[in-house]
């Protein structure tokens, strides 16, 4: 303690500045090796190069690497293996060395509510760290490194994205986007909904993927919205799910309970990966509808996020910061939504998932039973028409028998109890309605 203080003393801040830097210049002179630092994300933005050299390393892990991570979740075909941070590798390409190393830097350190009462003052803190790799190498193999190199790692990377795409699902927690795989099996082929418009939204979605150059052309940023509004139990999440797998989109499910402030919702959005599907299930419960009377105002840093916040991310220039992106807003009730979300241009296209149709029913039965005819459709098509039965009533009844047989004489008897419940309801309230109207007459 007393020496440092005695060399503090001699030597001055400025003076063993002045030397460290020159004993960095010199070194760098000296020194044939070059090092370039590869951020995980430049801002905002998630940079490629280090996605790609972090699956490309991965590739690569041998017995001289001593230490990596492995794992395997369901839907990894084999076990998948990782750098760990502090980790070296090296790697030969064309006969020039190059030196890995994955380093982690703490860069952030944000405040946790301890509960949830917005008003507590009472948190913790959690820190937020980022990665990088460095990669060393040969100084005269800079142009190498830079025009040949890296480029053919991006380009191994994009072609086994490719080959083998998990898709992912994201789930927002705190401020961070976890991601877990997507093995929803649900498709264009297995989701029951109006032939016409299955048909209508298939094209839709693959005129959308064709039309970089339109959207460019026109001077709007490449997105599109759904609207998706039904009862419960009518498809809406499982048509989410068919589209990802249509398209190979990640999901980022966007839970607006758990984003406090529009400074994490923004810090959100803007970390969303281009061909992705935005979704917020359950719009008309999701967002305060604060500030009605002034929707189109800008939110500041600590407002609470409101419609109107989220309304001017996903409009405003925020959308134009990336590219593919679908955004699928659902409801259970359309009519209690905000007339903002309704106006013209703000979603594409409006589907609605409603209750089982003929149609629909025989997508079901193919589903679950393999059967495109049977003597009992004649009489479970009538019955559908009748009543109002979700698909997910149908198919928790077809999947309740493995006969064929008994799960059509199953879902009949349902459909019959369903008749008979809505006529009941039908009467009382005709009954209803003629002792308001008798009570109105004798006021
Ligand atoms: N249209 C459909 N086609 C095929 N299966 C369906 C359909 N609708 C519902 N199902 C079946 O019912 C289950 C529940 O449906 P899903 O969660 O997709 O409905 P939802 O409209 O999103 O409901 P909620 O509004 O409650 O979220 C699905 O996992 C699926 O098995």
């Amino acid at each position: 303690m007393l020496a440092r203080t005695v060399l503090n003393d001699l030597f001055p801040g400025e003076f063993r500045d002045y030397v460290s830097s020159g004993v960095n210049y010199l070194w760098n002179h000296v020194s044939p090796e070059l090092t370039i630092v590869i951020q995980e994300k430049d801002g905002y933005n998630v940079n490629n190069v280090y996605q790609a050299a972090m699956a490309y390393l991965s590739s690569r892990i041998s017995p001289s690497t001593r230490r990596f991570k492995v794992k395997k979740e369901d839907a990894d075909k084999s076990m998948v293996l990782s750098l760990d941070k502090g980790e070296h590798m090296m790697d030969v390409f064309e006969g020039i060395q190059f030196r890995w190393c994955l380093r982690c830097h703490e860069n952030r350190r944000i405040n946790i509510p301890v509960d949830h009462d917005s008003n507590s003052s009472s948190s913790s803190t959690m820190s937020l760290g980022s990665h990088l790799f460095e990669l060393s190498f040969n100084k005269k193999h800079k142009e190498k490194a830079l025009d040949v190199y890296l480029p053919w790692i991006l380009d191994w990377w994009e072609a086994s994205k490719k080959q083998d795409k998990n898709l992912k699902l994201f789930l927002n927690e705190i401020e961070e986007w976890v991601p877990i795989n997507l093995q929803h099996p649900s498709s264009f082929d297995t989701l029951a909904m109006d032939p016409e418009l299955k048909r209508t939204l298939m094209e839709d979605l693959s005129r959308f993927t064709q039309s970089k150059d339109y959207y460019r052309r026109i001077g709007k940023a490449w997105k599109r919205g759904y609207l998706l509004y039904g009862p419960p139990g009518t498809g809406k999440s499982s048509l989410i799910a068919a589209m990802a797998n249509f398209l190979k989109y990640d999901i980022y499910d966007l839970e607006l309970a758990e984003v406090r402030w529009t400074s994490s919702l923004r810090r959100l959005l803007v970390e969303i990966s281009n061909r992705s599907i935005i979704v917020i299930e359950d719009i008309d419960c999701s967002v305060a509808l604060e500030n009605r009377d002034n929707l189109e105002s800008t939110p500041s840093r600590t407002e609470k996020v409101t419609l109107s916040a989220l309304l001017n991310f996903v409009d405003g220039l925020w959308s134009s910061c990336g590219e593919e992106r679908i955004i699928v807003f659902t409801t259970n009730c359309k009519d209690r939504l905000d007339p903002a979300l309704l106006r013209p241009g703000r979603m594409d296209m409006h589907i609605y998932m409603g209750y089982c149709t003929p149609s629909m029913f025989r997508i079901l039965a193919s589903n679950y039973h393999a059967v495109d005819d049977h003597p009992l459709f004649g009489e479970i098509d009538e019955l559908i028409k009748d009543v109002q039965i979700t698909p997910a009533a149908v198919a928790e009844e077809l999947m309740k028998r493995d006969d064929v047989d008994a799960a059509l004489r199953g879902l009949v008897d349902t459909l019959h109890q369903q008749k008979e419940l809505e006529a009941k309801v039908q009467s009382l309230d005709d009954g209803e309605m003629s002792h308001h109207e008798d009570s109105d007459q004798e006021e």
